[in-house]
């Protein structure tokens, strides 16, 4: 595989965080020596499971809090420096937003932040709002959002700065399957404009269907990292994917192979992902005209950030389409499919390194940062019901 010259944009060396307690005796070792690396213009998945360290290596990267031992640079400068957090922008776990600022306030206000001049912000506000399709709801109090609008509305804050750089922390935490593709299209969209995203998740479908690399955490460590391919790629199993076969086709087939000596030969449907089902009900029932309260579309991506940056690195344009395309467009049916499996050796390496990390982790709670002081939650009004219709 070529090496890519660009210097990463992300780097963490033996990179290591311990929390102390009252007494500064060592209480967690909560990040273990990690090495990463985060090419331009990548998608970069961080997986693991609960308290694996996930949160607390990407507050090192940006500079929230100090390492224990280790390094790590971000676009080339330390993570506190200020010229690189003008370039990063962060989706934080939690939301940390103002209840009583709206959706388009809060947005002036980290546009402001920024120093973003006013007819720029403005211009990229009225796009963002669009984009994640909470511009109809745009002047409504963020405490009043459902978890969902509020992730929405934290990715379009994250995206204010156009930056180089983009930290998602658990992006579709909260939303449906049509508003988690949403998310998953918009930063296929991103990475074809150039724009490095370092994603961290446990959702193990979201980090599949859109990162390059990805690596996986556990106790604090990196226990294994690759692309997806190389990560996934099943050394036991050879399958030849054709049309759909008719049994008798079938039989053929399996006879042909077991010929030529190849075992335990077999034949199944080719399956579509759930997602795709779920989409595909929701496309028809719309078509139908049939009624229902949920998510709302997001809308075309701000053109300010799929202007290609001149040094982004080998972002491969044109794969993906949003989900709105294909919602409006009339897909030509593509003929069933099968499989046909040949299986030599049945251990499954990564599957089997996948469950044991499941299995074996004792769920630790993270202790959470203090939350910026905010006023109650106003009560929840049965008013969000209507926004949610406003949308669809
Ligand atoms: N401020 C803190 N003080 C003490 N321990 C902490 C602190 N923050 C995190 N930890 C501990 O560090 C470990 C890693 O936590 P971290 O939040 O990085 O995990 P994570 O992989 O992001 O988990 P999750 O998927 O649940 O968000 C956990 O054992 C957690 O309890």
């Amino acid at each position: 595989m070529m090496s890519n010259p660009a210097p990463p944009h992300i780097v963490c060396q033996k990179l290591s965080k311990t929390f102390k307690d009252f007494w500064m005796r060592d209480r967690v070792k909560a990040v273990d020596a990690v090495d990463l690396e985060v090419r331009p213009g990548e998608v970069f998945g961080l997986l693991g499971p609960n308290g694996s360290g996930k949160s607390t290596t990407i507050k090192m990267i940006l500079g929230l809090l100090h390492p224990s031992s280790g390094r790590v640079q971000v676009l080339g400068r330390s993570p506190r420096d200020t010229e690189a957090k003008e370039q990063l922008g962060y989706l934080p776990e939690e939301s940390y937003l103002y209840r009583f600022l709206s959706a388009r306030e809060t947005l002036e206000y980290y546009g402001k932040l920024f120093g973003i001049d006013r007819r720029t912000r403005l211009n990229r506000i009225d796009m963002l709002l669009e984009m994640v399709g909470l511009d109809k709801v745009q002047r409504r109090p963020i405490g009043e959002y459902s978890k969902g609008m509020q992730r929405r509305i934290g990715l379009a804050q994250a995206l204010i700065n156009d930056p180089k750089l983009l930290v998602l922390d658990e992006p579709t935490t909260g939303m449906d399957p049509i508003g988690t593709r949403q998310i998953k299209d918009l930063i296929l969209r991103l990475k074809e404009s150039g724009k490095t995203v370092l994603l961290c998740s446990h959702l193990l479908g979201d980090v599949e269907d859109v990162t390059d690399r990805c690596a996986i955490m556990f106790g604090g460590r990196v226990r294994k990292a690759g692309t997806i391919d190389e990560l996934l790629a099943r050394q036991d199993e050879t399958q030849i994917v054709t049309h759909a076969l008719s049994s008798e086709e079938e039989e053929q087939a399996v006879t042909a192979l077991e010929s030529r000596g190849l075992t335990d030969v077999s034949i199944r449907r080719g399956r579509q992902k759930l997602e795709t089902l779920f989409l595909d009900m929701v496309t028809q029932a719309q078509a139908e005209g049939v009624a229902t309260a949920g998510a709302g579309n997001a809308g075309t991506v701000a053109t300010f950030l799929t202007e290609r940056h001149a040094d982004a690195a080998d972002a491969k344009p044109g794969s993906s389409a949003t989900v709105l395309d294909d919602l409006v467009q009339d897909e030509p049916e593509e003929p069933a499919k099968r499989e046909v499996v040949v299986e030599e050796v049945k251990p499954q390496p990564d599957a089997a390194v996948l469950s044991n990390l499941a299995e074996d982790n004792p769920r630790t709670e993270p202790e959470k940062a203090p939350e910026p002081p905010r006023s109650a939650d106003p009560p929840k009004k049965p008013a969000d019901r209507s926004v949610l219709d406003d949308l669809l």
